[in-house]
C-alpha cells in the first residue's frame, strides 16, 4: 500500500532565532500579517514587525481574538486579502497558529508558524482544529499544504509558564506509542495512506529524547533558562511529535484523550495532560507489562504530568460518567480502531480504571 510523508518544507529552532525571522522567510514574499493575540503581540510584536520590515516586508500586525472559529478564519482571511499579504505569520499557540493556517487556505500565499510555546503539535502540522466562538469542539480540517516556515525562539518558549511546556511532553510522550500501533495494525495515517520506517523512527526519537532529556529540560524552564536539554525537548514536543503524529498515525491515547473532553470537570486540564491519561490508559489497554506502565507513568510523574483521573478533574468518577468516556473514544471514525485488535467501550472503560488505579498505588507509595 502506499505509504505517505509529509512535512513543513523548512524548521528552524534556537535562542533568538525570532530575529532571523526575516532572512528565513526572505524567498517567500515581501508582504506579511502577523497574527497573534493581545499577549503575544505585546510579547514579540514589535521584534517580529521590525525584523520582517528591515528584511524588506511590508507588515501588519493583527489581534486574534483568542478561538479558531470559522467566523475569526473568515474575518482574519478578509484582512489579509485586503491587504494583499504574501505571507500569513502564526504566533502564540495552537490556536492563533490554526487560525493563521485556515485563514491562508481561503487566500492562497505562504505560511509561517511561529510558536510562542512548545505545548502542542499544531506548528508543524497540516490540521486546523476549528471550535464554536463558545470553544466547543467542531471538526478537524487537514489541509494540502504544510507551512513553508516554522520558527522556535526557544528563550521565548523557556520563559513561558512551566505548565504549557510540560503539556506539549504529555502530548509528545503519546506520539510512539500510537504510531507504533496504528503501524502494527497496518492502519492510515490522517494522509489516508501508510506511515513510512522515517515517520515510525521520528516517533520513536520524540519518546527516547523526552526520557533522556525530559526532567532536566522542565527544571530548568522553570527557572527559564535554556539548556541543550531544553533545546531537544522543544524539538521533540514541536518537530518529533508534530512529524510523528501525521505521518506516523495515531491510536488509542488521543481517542481517550477525545472522549474525555466530553466531560465538563476535565476542561481545566490542558490536552497534553489528558493525553498523558490516554496514553497509559493505551499501555493497560495493550496489556503491557506492570514494570513498563509503571515505568512510564513514572516519568510522567516526573515532569509534573497526571497519572490518575483525580489530577484532571475527575475525583472520583461515577460509572456513568466513565461509560459516556468510553463510548465517545470508541466512536466509529475514532482512532483507537487503530489499535491492532478490536476494542469496545468496556475495555476501555477498564483499560482507563486501571490506568488510574496504578497511578494511585504509586502516589501513594511515593516510590516514583
Ligand atoms: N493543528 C494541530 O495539529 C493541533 C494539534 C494539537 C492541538 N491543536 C489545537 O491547539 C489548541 C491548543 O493550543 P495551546 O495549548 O498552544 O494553547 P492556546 O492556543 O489555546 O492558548 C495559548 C495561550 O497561551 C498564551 N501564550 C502564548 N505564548 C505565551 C508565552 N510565551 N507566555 C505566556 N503565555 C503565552 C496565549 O496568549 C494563549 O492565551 C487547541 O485548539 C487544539 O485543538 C492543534
Ligand atoms: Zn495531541
Amino acid at each position: 500500500m502506499t505509504q505517505v510523508f509529509r512535512s513543513p518544507a523548512g524548521y528552524v529552532q534556537g535562542r533568538n532565532v525570532i530575529n532571523e525571522l526575516g532572512e528565513h522567510a526572505a524567498d517567500l514574499g515581501d508582504s506579511a500579517i502577523v497574527l497573534g493575540d493581545e499577549f503575544v503581540l505585546d510579547l514579540v510584536g514589535d521584534r517580529v514587525h521590525d525584523n520582517l520590515e528591515s528584511a524588506g516586508f511590508d507588515v501588519a500586525l493583527e489581534e486574534f481574538n483568542g478561538e479558531c472559529s470559522e467566523k475569526e478564519i473568515e474575518r482574519v482571511a478578509t484582512v489579509h486579502e485586503e491587504f494583499g499579504a504574501d505571507v500569513i505569520v502564526g504566533a502564540g499557540g495552537g490556536k492563533a497558529i490554526d487560525t493563521a493556517r485556515a485563514a491562508r487556505e481561503h487566500t492562497g500565499g505562504a505560511l509561517v508558524s511561529l510558536p510562542t510555546i512548545a505545548s502542542t503539535d499544531a506548528p508543524t502540522s497540516s490540521v486546523a482544529v476549528i471550535y464554536t466562538e463558545d470553544g466547543e469542539f467542531v471538526e478537524f480540517h487537514v489541509y494540502e499544504r504544510h507551512p513553508e516556515l516554522v520558527i522556535v525562539d526557544t528563550e521565548i518558549v523557556a520563559q513561558a509558564p512551566t505548565r504549557l511546556f510540560r503539556g506539549g511532553i504529555g502530548d509528545a510522550l503519546a506520539t510512539w506509542f500510537e504510531a507504533d500501533a496504528a503501524h502494527r495494525s497496518g492502519a492510515t495515517t490522517i494522509f489516508d495512506a501508510r506511515s513510512t520506517r522515517t515517520a515510525q523512527q521520528i516517533a520513536r526519537l520524540a519518546y527516547t529524547t523526552l526520557r533522556e532529556h525530559g526532567r532536566s529540560a522542565v527544571d530548568a524552564v522553570e527557572n527559564d533558562a535554556v539548556t541543550d536539554s531544553v533545546e531537544a525537548v522543544v524539538e521533540a514536543n514541536t518537530l518529533l511529535s508534530g512529524l510523528g503524529f501525521e505521518s506516523g498515525g495515531l491510536a488509542a491515547a488521543h481517542a481517550i484523550h477525545n472522549g474525555l473532553t466530553q466531560l465538563e470537570a476535565t476542561h481545566e486540564a490542558t490536552h497534553g495532560e489528558k493525553v498523558t491519561v490516554g496514553t497509559i490508559s493505551q499501555l493497560v489497554l495493550e496489556g503491557r507489562d506492570d514494570a513498563f506502565v509503571e515505568e512510564v507513568a513514572g516519568f510522567a510523574s516526573s515532569v509534573g504530568l497526571p497519572t490518575t483521573l483525580g489530577e484532571i478533574g475527575l475525583e472520583d468518577p461515577d460509572p456513568d460518567e466513565l461509560e459516556v468516556v468510553a463510548e465517545a473514544a470508541c466512536a466509529e471514525d475514532e482512532t483507537i480502531h487503530n489499535e491492532p485488535f478490536p476494542v469496545s467501550p468496556a475495555d476501555v472503560r477498564d483499560a482507563i480504571v486501571g490506568a488510574d488505579a496504578i497511578g494511585r498505588r504509586l502516589s501513594a507509595d511515593g516510590g516514583r
